[in-house]
C-alpha cells in the first residue's frame, strides 16, 4: 500500500528558533531510520539555513519571495518534485519568519488533493521575550503576525526562555491562550522539546482541527503578512520588510564588525551570514536576532561565499552597504 507522507509546517518569527528545531527534528527522523525532507523558504536570496542543515538530506529551496504568496503556486509543485525524486517519508516545510502559515496550509491542502501527502501540523516558534514586548504594545504588523502565527498553530514552542524571568511564563501562557485555546504550548531553551512530539503530530488527524481553523480562526481576506509582492487578493501591508544581501570582497577585523552590529538601527531585526575575519581562523556562521548575536565556527563545504543577509524595515540599505565596505 502506498502510504501518505506527512507534512509539518514550521512557522514563527524571524530568528524566533525553526532552523534549531528543524535541525534537532531531522536528527531524529534519521536515528529512527526514517528519510526526511525539507523545503526551505526565505525571503533572501541566499539559503544560509540549508548551510546549517547540511546536505544531507533531500532539500528544495524556495529563495527570493514568502512561501505564502509570491511563490505559493510553486509549492505543490516542489513539494511534488521531493516525492517523485526522494520519496521521502516525512516533510518538513520552514517557512521565511514573515509569512502567514494559514495561506502556506492552503497550498499544502492543495497539493494533497493530488499527491498522497497530509498536512500533520503546524508548529509555531515563538520568542518569549519578543512575544511580551509586543503583548504590551498591542499593536503594529510584527504583533499581528506573531498573532496570526500563534493562532494557527497545533504546537506552539515557547522559545528563548533563558531571555526571561521563570515567573514569566504564566502570563506568556495566558497571552498565547488567549488566541489559541486549543495548541499545547512547549516552554524551551534552544528548541529543546521531547523530540518525541513529532510521532504524536504524524499520527494525528488533522482535517477535524482543520475544519475549526477554517470556522473559527481564518480570516482570508483580512491579514497582513510582511513582504513585498503585488498580490491585490488580500489585505497586504507590504513593502516594508527589506532584504539587504551584501556579499564580502575580502576578511574583515572582528571587531569592527562587532562594533557594526552593535550600531544597526532598530529597524533591522534579523542578520546572518557567512564571515571571514581578518583576526581569526576559520570561518564563522553570524546570527543575530532580537539584539542577540552568536558566531559559530564553521567549515563550510565547497564554494561558499561570504555573504551577510539583513532582513528589517525601512532601514537604508545603503548606509548599511557604506558601513560594511568601510570595514
Ligand atoms: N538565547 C537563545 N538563543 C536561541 C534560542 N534558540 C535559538 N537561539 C538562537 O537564535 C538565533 C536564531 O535561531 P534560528 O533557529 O536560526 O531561528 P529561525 O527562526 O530559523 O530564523 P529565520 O530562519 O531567520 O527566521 C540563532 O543564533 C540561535 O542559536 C534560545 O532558546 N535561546
Amino acid at each position: 500500500m502506498e502510504l501518505i507522507i506527512p507534512i509539518h509546517i514550521i512557522s514563527g518569527f524571524l530568528g524566533s528558533g525553526k532552523t534549531t528545531l528543524l535541525k534537532k527534528a531531522l536528527d531524529y527522523y534519521k536515528e529512527s531510520g526514517k528519510k526526511p525532507a525539507v523545503i526551505m523558504n526565505e525571503i533572501g536570496d541566499v539559503n544560509l539555513d540549508g548551510l546549517i542543515l547540511g546536505e544531507t538530506v533531500p532539500m528544495e529551496e524556495m529563495l527570493s519571495g514568502c512561501i505564502c504568496c509570491t511563490i505559493r503556486g510553486d509549492l505543490g509543485m516542489t513539494i511534488q518534485g521531493l516525492y517523485q525524486d526522494h520519496q521521502p517519508d516525512v516533510i518538513f516545510i520552514e517557512s521565511t519568519g514573515v509569512a502567514n502559515p494559514m495561506e502556506i496550509m492552503d497550498g499544502v491542502t492543495e497539493a494533497s488533493l493530488l499527491m498522497k501527502i497530509a498536512l500533520k501540523s503546524i508548529i509555531t516558534l515563538v520568542d518569549a521575550r519578543h512575544l511580551l514586548e509586543l503583548s504590551q504594545k498591542k499593536s503594529g504588523k510584527t504583533f499581528r503576525l506573531m498573532r496570526d502565527q500563534i493562532r494557527c498553530a497545533n504546537a506552539i514552542i515557547l522559545n528563548k526562555m533563558d531571555q526571561v524571568s521563570s515567573g514569566e511564563l504564566q502570563g506568556l501562557e495566558s497571552i498565547i491562550r488567549e488566541w489559541n485555546v486549543f495548541a499545547a504550548i512547549y516552554p524551551t531553551v534552544y528548541s529543546e522539546i521531547d523530540i518525541q512530539l513529532f510521532d504524536e503530530l504524524d499520527d494525528i488527524t488533522w482535517d477535524r482541527k482543520q475544519d475549526q481553523l477554517h470556522e473559527t480562526e481564518h480570516e482570508p481576506h483580512n491579514h497582513e503578512h510582511m513582504h513585498d509582492h503585488n498580490d491585490k487578493k488580500h489585505h497586504h501591508s507590504h513593502d516594508h520588510v527589506m532584504v539587504y544581501t551584501h556579499y564580502f570582497e575580502r576578511a574583515i577585523q572582528s571587531e569592527a564588525f562587532d562594533q557594526l552590529i552593535k550600531e544597526l538601527p532598530k529597524e533591522v531585526y534579523r542578520a546572518k551570514g557567512i564571515m571571514e575575519f581578518k583576526d581569526k581562523e576559520s570561518r564563522f556562521l553570524f546570527q543575530y536576532a532580537y539584539r542577540q548575536t552568536e558566531l559559530i565556527k564553521i567549515t563550510p563545504q565547497g564554494k561558499v561565499p561570504n555573504v551577510a543577509v539583513f532582513i528589517g524595515e525601512n532601514f537604508s540599505k545603503e548606509a548599511i552597504k557604506l558601513a560594511l565596505d568601510k570595514l
